[in-house]
């Protein structure tokens, strides 16, 4: 894996002034949206199973609550910061409005390695860590959701913990919940899906057929993991897969239902036999039509981007390219889809587990997958006529839409004098 000491709230911060840039807007207004409207860092004690007391520091900001309420995520990670957290909620409030749902943005995270706390660890964590923020999360004004190493279950304890401050079940409070507690169909899968839509409206696009287009996927966790099964189910070859143990290479394809039973059975990728083992690093630069990095921010970098041989680039993950890697892969004419479009699937299911929460009135799977798809289809068309129209690529065509939708409504709304 390539490990870049690049600030990610630098590059959304850069990609954000190009858009503000072209769209003309005032500097009053630039100045309003380059800054998170609020964060809030907590330092909390969880009590270990060995007895000792650790402290742990998290984070929520919230970039921009003009269209709506703040959603966004919450990260598990050693890795997480506050300039981590505040790009990934700039970059909410963007996805938000390129799909056209009315929440803003946010993001949460914790600095800890779930993968080293056991069960109870995690939830003493959650809960207290929830209890913190409760200053700012609630079903009308900031709303949580999964994000790396963070599930259904975390998204329950929090449900639950806000719940017992109330005295009453404040379902909507998450989304990406367990179904038994007012979770939605559709949502485990979702983002997953809206990944898969894009690419294979980007892949019609390209007069390409998916039984000819090769595809590696880095990260094979809720997105990656899943995304890598739909592509397959969908006829597209999968050649290279990879976890944070290391990346696997068949360039006949790889069997994504077998690896992932070797997953689940072994906790890993590593040792799968039907594949060769390649280092994170090789496996960005495999041959292949379609590269969809579904891990981390910054793993295509000024570095290995004039080695990328895929023709088509869909960022599932958030913020995985730099602005050098960019500008250089716009130049050698590779086509990207951008994560605020590629991987906005999640959050449009999480809109729809929110609205059920209110109505208590739930959907049947279809109906779900049904609205998800028509929206990324509508918002895949939307920003490649505006990127068509403008002459920019797919980034820009992205936030062209969304930064002008926010805008919008902060300029009707008159929030600066
Ligand atoms: N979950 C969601 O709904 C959404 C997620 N995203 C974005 O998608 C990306 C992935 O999230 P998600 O799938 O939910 O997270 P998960 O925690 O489910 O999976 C993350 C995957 O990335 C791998 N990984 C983590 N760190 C490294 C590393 N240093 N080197 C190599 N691989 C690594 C993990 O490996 P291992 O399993 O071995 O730990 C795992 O396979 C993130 O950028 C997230 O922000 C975007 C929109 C919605
Ligand atoms: O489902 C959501 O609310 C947000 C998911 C998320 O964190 C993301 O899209 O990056």
């Amino acid at each position: 894996m390539v490990i870049e000491m690049v600030n990610p709230y630098d590059v959304a911060v850069h990609q954000f002034d190009e858009a503000a840039e072209r769209l003309g807007l005032s500097q009053a207004m630039r100045a309003i949206l380059r800054k998170p409207k609020r964060e809030l860092i907590v330092n909390f004690p969880v009590r270990m199973d060995n007895g000792d007391v650790e402290m742990f520091t998290g984070y929520r900001v919230q970039h921009n609550i003009n269209r709506g309420p703040a959603k966004g995520g919450i990260r598990y990670s050693p890795a997480v910061s506050l300039d981590e957290v505040r790009a990934l909620a700039m970059w909410m409030t963007w996805k938000c409005a390129v799909v056209d749902i009315p929440f803003g943005g946010a993001k949460g995270g914790v600095i800890c390695d779930p993968h080293l706390m056991s069960s109870a660890e995690l939830e003493r964590m959650t809960r207290r860590y929830t209890t913190e923020i409760s200053l700012l999360i609630g079903p009308d004004s900031d709303i949580p959701a999964p994000d790396m190493n963070t599930n259904p279950q975390i998204m329950g304890w929090i449900m639950d913990t806000y719940s017992m401050h109330r005295g009453y079940s404040v379902p909507a409070v998450t989304t990406g919940k367990p179904l038994a507690i007012g979770g939605s169909e559709g949502r485990l899968e979702a983002t997953a899906r809206g990944v898969q839509v894009v690419t294979r409206e980007a892949i019609r696009d390209k007069g390409w057929q998916p039984e000819n287009c090769s595809v590696v996927v880095q990260g094979f966790g809720n997105v990656g993991g899943i995304a890598a099964r739909l592509l397959h189910e969908m006829g597209c070859k999968v050649v290279g897969i990879s976890d944070i143990s290391g990346g696997l290479y068949n360039p006949n394809g790889i069997d994504v239902p077998a690896a992932m039973r070797h997953s689940r059975r072994n906790g890993s990728l590593k040792g799968y036999a039907e594949a060769d083992a390649v280092s994170n690093t090789e496996l960005l630069e495999l041959p292949c039509d379609i590269l969809i990095p579904a891990a981390l921010e910054n793993q295509l970098t000024e570095r290995n981007a004039p080695r990328i041989k895929a023709r088509l680039i869909v960022e599932a993950a958030n913020g995985p390219t730099t602005n050098e890697a960019d500008a250089i892969l716009n130049d050698m004419g590779v086509t990207l889809i951008p994560d605020i479009l590629a991987n906005a699937g999640g959050v449009t299911v999480s809109y729809f587990e929110w609205v059920q929460d209110l109505q208590r009135f739930f959907w049947a799977e279809d109906e779900i997958n049904n609205r998800l798809e028509m929206i990324m289809k509508r918002s895949y068309k939307a920003v490649k006529t505006k990127a068509d129209e403008q002459e920019v690529n797919m980034r820009m065509g992205a936030y062209l839409l969304a930064v002008a939708r926010v805008a919008e409504a902060t300029e009707i709304r008159g929030v600066y004098p």
